[in-house]
């Protein structure tokens, strides 16, 4: 059996995970004891490792998983696999495609308290919003399925009778390589456009998250997918490695941090490899001072403190115009004193823990310096220790929002990837985009305001690949995302993405005879 333990302690159309009985998934009891690699169309131990991890739960801070990471020779049969999946997938028409990634689909929101459940215990953010990013993450496969079926190329007429045609045709096998703030949508985001061009992929979790991918291999398998066509790969730096510079390897598609990623680009430079980077941010959310402050108060919370603050994309530069700073900020401060912080897998919970116990203390160490460098602190930023006793390894914190702040400062400039809120004070729009454009990131901004010719100027003149105008982090599998500048390049959903998974071939037909110069 798959999870060890007890029994399962949520809601009735919940399913056992597959295969075995009901499977223990409660805070406190998950464990994980069958291979984390997959390889063919099942779970697999890796043929030889480059070290070992452990996988944690982070409200408790038990291990939940103990697994090896994949050295060179399992890289190796986890491409040979793809490739050998590659030639049958690539040679299905796209509606025969579209059909396998919409049943893949049904089946995860069928799954859809189970993987929610995993998720939250390997990743700590609340089973509230585990449920959301599942939605977002079989949204993403149907979306590509509507897709497959209507990927074609042009057809050009030439002189004499003479025409071009081009075709659309995937790049191979593609590698996916992921952070641990979103595990199982990260991997649906890359390997849902992947599969529907035709491509196969190897995915590498992060090591602090490696369970929940291990689920959606097995729904595509059970969907129709040829064993090999998604493989998981486990493992750190050494087996992303391995992946990146595989010869066999099309492309990379990265999401993580931007020193990674700049590592990422290297390894991908040697091999002329096309890569996609979703990297950090330091986004600024402004509020003006005729918005409706009801929704900006909103705004700024669903900017800031979803999964624990863990989020790429976060609004974490908060500006807001001078005549409504005070009561903004008591509003901001009143609602963020009211989140519901403790154990994520209860219904009621709103913020669970972070990720790990260094990333908490990381997280603090910049609420300490803020406040050395001046900001003053309005509520949160110290350590939460839950009433429940078996929570009491868990690394949570209280949310944070910090006020006084000033644009120089450590807090304003870096990516602090916890639930920590800089407010800022600005009086005109010219001065407020100016500095909040003064960022080495651009992948998202946030405005709210009422004036509608405003909203659309001030987008224009942000430096942010995703804007969100009276509303934060929603998350449309419709729509592009990702970043400007040190953000990254490429984009993740949307059609565009189409466009970063494939390759046009042009073909010139001669319907005459050659007209040769020789
Ligand atoms: N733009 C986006 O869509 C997006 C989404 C989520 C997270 N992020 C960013 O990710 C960061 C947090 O994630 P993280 O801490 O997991 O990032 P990270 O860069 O430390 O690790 C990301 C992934 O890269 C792997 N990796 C590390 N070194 C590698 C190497 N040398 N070669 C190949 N692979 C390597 C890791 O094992 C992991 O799977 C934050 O900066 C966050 O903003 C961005
Ligand atoms: N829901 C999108 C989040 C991506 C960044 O962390």
């Amino acid at each position: 059996m798959f999870f060890r333990g007890g029994l399962v302690a949520f809601s009735p159309c919940v399913r056992a995970l597959r295969p075995g009985p009901v499977a223990a998934m409660n805070t406190g009891s998950f464990v994980v004891s069958q291979p984390l690699n997959y390889r063919g169309g099942a779970r697999v131990e890796p043929v030889d490792a480059s070290g070992t991890e452990k996988a944690f739960e982070p409200a408790t801070g038990r291990v939940i998983a103990t697994f090896a990471c994949s050295g060179e020779k399992e890289v190796n049969l986890a491409v040979q696999d793809a490739k050998a999946a590659f030639k049958i997938w690539s040679q299905k028409s796209g509606m025969e495609r579209c059909r396998v990634l919409l049943e893949a689909a049904r089946i995860i929101r069928e799954r859809r308290d189970e993987i929610a459940t995993v998720e939250t215990i390997n990743n700590g953010k609340s089973i509230f919003e585990a449920r959301w990013d599942v939605d977002t993450s079989w949204q993403c496969l149907e979306y590509y399925a509507g897709l497959a079926g209507s990927m074609a190329g042009e057809h050009i007429q030439l002189p004499g009778g003479s025409f071009g045609y081009t075709r659309r045709e995937p790049l191979g096998v593609c590698v996916g390589i992921g952070a641990w703030n979103y595990p199982f949508q990260i991997a649906c985001w890359k390997s849902a456009p992947a599969l529907a061009c035709g491509n196969a992929m190897i995915f590498k979790p992060s090591p602090f998250t490696p369970v929940s991918v291990l689920l959606l291999a097995e729904i595509y398998t059970e969907a129709g997918v040829p064993p090999g066509l998604f493989n998981v790969v486990q493992g750190g730096a050494a087996t992303g490695q391995f992946l990146c510079l595989h010869r066999d390897v099309a492309k990379v598609s990265f999401t993580g941090s931007v020193p990674t990623g700049s590592k990422i680009m290297e390894m991908a430079a040697k091999g002329i490899k096309p890569i996609t980077l979703e990297l950090g941010g330091k986004s600024p959310l402004i509020i003006f001072s005729d918005c409706d402050l009801e929704n900006a108060v909103k705004g700024a919370l669903m900017a800031n403190f979803l999964t624990q603050g863990e989020v790429c994309c976060n609004g974490t530069r908060v500006f807001v115009q001078k005549e409504i700073l005070e009561k903004f900020t008591k509003e901001v401060v009143k609602r963020t004193q009211g989140i519901k912080i403790g154990d994520p897998l209860l219904e009621g919970t709103r913020m669970g823990p972070l990720i790990n116990r260094p990333h908490l203390e990381r997280v603090l160490g910049f609420i300490k310096l803020a406040k050395e460098q001046g900001a003053k602190v309005l509520c949160g930023g110290d350590v939460y220790v839950p009433e429940d006793p078996k929570l009491k390894d868990g690394y949570y914190m209280r949310p944070c929002v910090l006020t006084d702040c000033r644009d120089d400062m450590t807090c304003v400039r870096e990516e602090i990837f916890g639930p920590v809120m800089s407010i800022l004070s600005f009086d005109t729009e010219a001065e407020v985009l100016e500095r909040a454009n003064n960022t080495t990131f651009g992948l998202a901004a946030g405005v709210f305001t009422r004036d509608i010719q405003r909203a659309h100027r001030v987008v224009a003149g942000l430096q942010a690949g995703m804007c969100f105008i009276n509303n934060y982090n929603v998350s449309p599998v419709e729509l592009p995302f990702g970043g400007y500048k040190k953000s990254g390049f490429g984009r993740e959903n949307g059609r565009v993405t189409v466009e970063y998974y494939s390759q046009l071939k042009t073909v010139c037909v001669e319907m005459g005879d050659v007209e040769s110069a020789f």
